[in-house]
């Protein structure tokens, strides 16, 4: 559905002059400073996949985006929206595309939400019987209804958000671009859009390439992440996969209604645990790392590359008979900043 070939953007700026008149020299000024905010980016996103593209401050996830969307051109390499050229079959290709960049409406600003819709209806080609229809799916989906006749302007930034993604789906596209869609909003708000989203990518099968800071949206929505920095694509596959890579430990909380006592000096026997081979205790091998015990209870951590949960629960086990365990996955926004 979309494909990003060996994508490149660079910018280039004026080096800003000193002294007097500073502002003026830079104008004219012939010097110029190249920033490559995407470099040889490359990714392939099958139809009614969810698809998180993340990265720091200043990576290239909008840059990629205007670019996929047609806004900029390309330094080099080519994007192939179900095999157009967003920048050469810009008409053909906005038809099957629904962008929404959360940090700037798309809507009129002193115009009654309606209004707005009206003008992107007419501008996309949207019949009245079409829109009428569309409009009265999406108002229910997004609850619309209460605002559609206040002047954009007036609107809370929750109500913008859904007002402004509704324009994004008004031409019914099967694409969208959607760059920090929840930006700003509460966690009421957040989580309604969260659930709309959902619901239109397992539904209605939408694909979507969501840019977004809020790693809850990522790990709940995508069963896919990208990631860039510093404008090269520095990891491509699923969440699941993300979390291997960085291993970042399982924490398991055990509690034991009686506890063969595995310990000594608050470390595992060295003899070995229950079932370990010779050769396995003699290498230190443990599986599982000790980092607590407080009376009947220990707290281990378990790499899940090396060790599934149920490996682990049936090592545990042989410790002791079990009261109760707690498992704590590693938080994924931590995952994340260990990419970044
Ligand atoms: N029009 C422009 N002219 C010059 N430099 C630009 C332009 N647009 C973006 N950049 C630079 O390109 C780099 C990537 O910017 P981009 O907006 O794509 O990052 P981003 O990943 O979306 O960041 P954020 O998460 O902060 O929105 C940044 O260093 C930015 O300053």
């Amino acid at each position: 559905m979309i494909t990003v070939e060996h994508l490149s953007k660079e910018f280039k700026a004026a080096v800003p002059k000193e002294g007097r008149l500073a502002g003026l020299r830079t104008l004219f000024s012939r010097d110029y400073k190249v920033k490559e905010a995407v470099r040889d980016v490359s990714f392939t996103i099958e139809r009614g996949e969810f698809v998180g593209y993340i990265g720091p401050n200043g990576a290239g996830k909008s840059t990629t985006i205007k670019m996929l969307s047609g806004i900029l051109h390309p330094t080099a390499g080519e994007v192939r929206i179900a095999g157009m050229s967003p920048h050469r079959e810009r008409r053909s290709v906005a038809r099957m595309l629904g962008v929404l960049f959360g940090q700037r409406t798309q809507l009129w600003w002193d115009l009654p939400v309606r209004d707005s819709f009206d003008i992107l209806a007419a501008m996309y080609g949207v019949d009245e019987e079409k829109k009428l229809r569309r409009l009265a799916e999406l108002s229910e989906l997004l609850a619309l209804k209460p605002f559609m006749a206040t002047p954009v302007r007036k609107l809370s930034l929750g109500q913008r958000m859904r007002a402004d993604i509704a324009a994004a789906l008004l031409h019914d596209p099967d694409i969208l671009f959607l760059d920090e869609p929840t930006i700003g909003l509460d966690v009421i708000a957040k989580r309604s859009i969260r659930e709309f989203l959902h619901s239109i990518n397992r539904d209605l099968g939408k694909t979507i390439l969501l840019t977004t800071h809020d790693m809850d949206d990522i790990e709940k929505l995508c069963s896919r992440v990208i990631v860039i920095n510093d404008g090269r694509l520095g990891f491509d596959g699923t969440t699941d996969g993300l979390r291997r890579r960085i291993g970042l430990p399982t924490i398991i909380h055990v509690t034991y209604r009686s506890l063969v006592s595995p310990l000594i000096d608050g470390q595992f026997n060295p003899d070995g645990w229950p079932g370990q081979t010779a050769a396995e205790a003699q290498e230190r091998q443990w599986p599982l790392r000790l980092t607590a015990s407080d009376g009947q209870t220990l707290t281990v951590e378990c790499n899940r590359d090396q060790l599934s949960a149920m490996e682990a629960l049936r090592l545990l086990e042989q410790l002791g008979e079990i009261e109760d365990v707690h498992m704590e996955e590693p938080d994924f926004e931590e995952i994340v900043h260990r990419v970044y």
